[in-house]
């Protein structure tokens, strides 16, 4: 798994790791890095033009000690200082030492219009608010430029904590983060300003705390989902009950199921005014059309798509929050919830939600620009464990242990994709896996389904069921062409 860091957690880790290193050494780790980064990203030294936006931070330093390395090898460097007389006084005489070159911001519009590579050191994680005018106007006219946009540490005007934009933000194709990643770097507006991450090791690990957020990597998706093995049956599984869709809407319940199928396809139950459309889409799902009590034992429920908002749907909802088992709601089941949240606290089981940003603002509070933390609060008040759909979804549980989804597709955003999401989930919860982590998992799984599918075209919500076994088989790394024998 991927820790995430805080910047007070980084500094932190750096203050105690610069105590036992000689001065200036952890600056020039982050710059060599930094510099061969930029070399393979330019795939030549000689000829090429770099410009540097400089800041008075150690930020600053790094872009002019990378600057240097660059200058020395035949890179013709520009550096724009946006505080000549407070910039990092040995990174700018290495800088100047190397044959580069200095000019003020206003004199700055050449050489950004010929640069291969613009280097942006203005602000990393000591950068703070909205960036100041004189910045923005820089950072705008890169922007305007052909050149390859490389953010040292953390792109200027991003939060690196939450990833909050406020005004301009450097819009980098790459991002070259020093020690440790920035929550800031994967999620909000962050994530679509920092471009491809490079993580350069600078000796921090060590002294990190344990990490109160991840990213999972497709191995560690992997590894929370089992193979069925010799002393497997149907039931041994992880059985899921289903509650979704309706007589005139049967869609959800359709879609819900094959999901939860396609995942874990043991035994999947279906409870539901959909069970007609369910039973016609599915004959392998166990179907009725009762109560969630009537449809026999379970170890996990999904409940809420498409299942409407009426005294009948409420009363089937606080019927499966009443049991001890592990409950995924979402869609209506959220919008009741969000009248009467005491149905879903101090379950004995864990329960999982799953809003959207306008089914999370129904709670009383938007997410607003911090994403992890408005999904760990609200994760907090309710006792469940909270996963905060969108471009980065996010899932926090009641502790403040958080995970930042990596995999996806902006063609996701189409009808019914939550639904889906929903079923994958539920099939997890019922394997008997920690609710925050099964959730984690589904929203990886669900991306790389969605990436999949979108690689054929446009996707519509049941490309994702369809893609699904092919979707766990490459998060499993599984080549499709080989099959070992059988017991092998
Ligand atoms: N510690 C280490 O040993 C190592 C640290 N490393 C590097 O140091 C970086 C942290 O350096 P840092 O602490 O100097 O802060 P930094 O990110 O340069 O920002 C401060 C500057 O930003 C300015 N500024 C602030 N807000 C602003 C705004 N809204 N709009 C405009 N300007 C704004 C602020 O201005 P001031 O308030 O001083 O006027 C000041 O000039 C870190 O990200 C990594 O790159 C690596 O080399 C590894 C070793
Ligand atoms: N721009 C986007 N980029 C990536 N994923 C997205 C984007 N917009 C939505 N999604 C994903 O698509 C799904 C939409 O779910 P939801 O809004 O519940 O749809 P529905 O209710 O129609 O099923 C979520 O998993 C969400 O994370
Ligand atoms: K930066």
């Amino acid at each position: 798994m991927i820790g995430l860091f805080t910047a007070a957690e980084i500094r932190a880790a750096e203050a105690r790791l610069l105590a036992a290193l000689p001065d200036g050494a952890l600056m020039q780790r982050a710059a060599t890095g930094l510099a061969t980064v930029c070399l393979r990203l330019l795939g030549r030294s000689y000829g090429a033009r770099v410009t540097l936006l400089v800041g008075a931070g150690n930020n600053g330093g790094d872009a002019l000690f990378a600057g240097a390395r660059l200058a020395s090898r035949g890179t013709q460097v520009t550096a724009a200082l946006l505080a000549p007389e407070r910039a990092h006084e040995a990174g700018l005489t290495a800088f100047r030492r190397a044959g580069g070159r200095v000019v003020a911001p206003e004199a700055a519009g050449p050489a950004l219009e010929r640069a291969d590579l613009v280097l942006d050191g203005i602000t990393g994680i000591g950068g703070s608010g909205g960036l100041r005018p004189d910045a923005a106007a820089l950072v705008d006219r890169a922007a305007a430029g052909p050149a390859l946009m490389v953010a040292v540490d953390v792109p200027s005007g991003v939060d690196a904590d939450t990833g909050a934009v406020d005004g301009a933000a450097f819009a980098a194709t790459h991002t070259v983060t020093f020690g440790a990643v920035k929550p800031g770097l994967v999620v909000g507006q962050g994530r679509g300003h920092a471009g491809e991450v490079h993580l350069i090791g600078i000796g921090l690990d060590e002294h990190l705390p344990a990490p109160a957020a991840w990213q999972l990597t497709d191995a560690d998706a992997a590894a929370r989902l089992p193979l069925p093995d010799a002393d497997d049956d149907k039931y041994t599984q992880g059985v899921v009950g289903i509650v979704a869709g309706s007589a005139t809407y049967p869609g959800a319940g359709v879609l819900c199921t094959g999901a939860a199928l396609r995942t874990r396809p043991g035994l999947v139950r279906y409870a539901g005014t959909a069970a007609d459309g369910v039973r016609a889409a599915w004959p392998e799902a166990i179907v009725t059309d009762g109560r969630p009590g009537d449809a026999g034992r379970v170890q996990a429920w999904v409940v809420g798509p498409g299942m409407g908002t009426d005294d009948d749907a409420r009363s089937v909802l606080a019927e499966v929050l009443a049991t001890d088992l592990p409950v995924l709601a979402d869609a209506d089941a959220l919008t009741m919830l969000a009248r009467e949240p005491d149905l879903a606290r101090n379950r004995p089981a864990p329960t999982v939600l799953t809003p959207h940003d306008r089914e999370f603002a129904r709670f009383g509070y938007g997410p607003g620009s911090d994403r992890i933390g408005a999904a760990r609060r609200l994760a907090a008040d309710l006792g469940a464990v909270v996963l905060l759909k969108g471009e980065a979804t996010v899932v926090a549980d009641p502790g403040g242990t958080a995970f930042v989804n990596a995999t996806g597709t902006p063609w996701l955003a189409t009808a019914g994709t939550g639904d889906v999401l929903s079923g994958i989930t539920g099939a997890l919860l019922a394997t008997g896996l920690p609710a925050v982590e099964a959730a984690a998992v589904a929203a990886h799984v669900h991306g790389r389904a969605g990436q999949v599918a979108a690689a054929r075209g446009p996707l519509i919500a049941g490309d994702l069921v369809r893609h699904l076994p092919e979707a766990i088989s490459r998060v499993r790394g599984v080549r499709p062409d080989r099959l070992p024998d059988s017991g092998a």
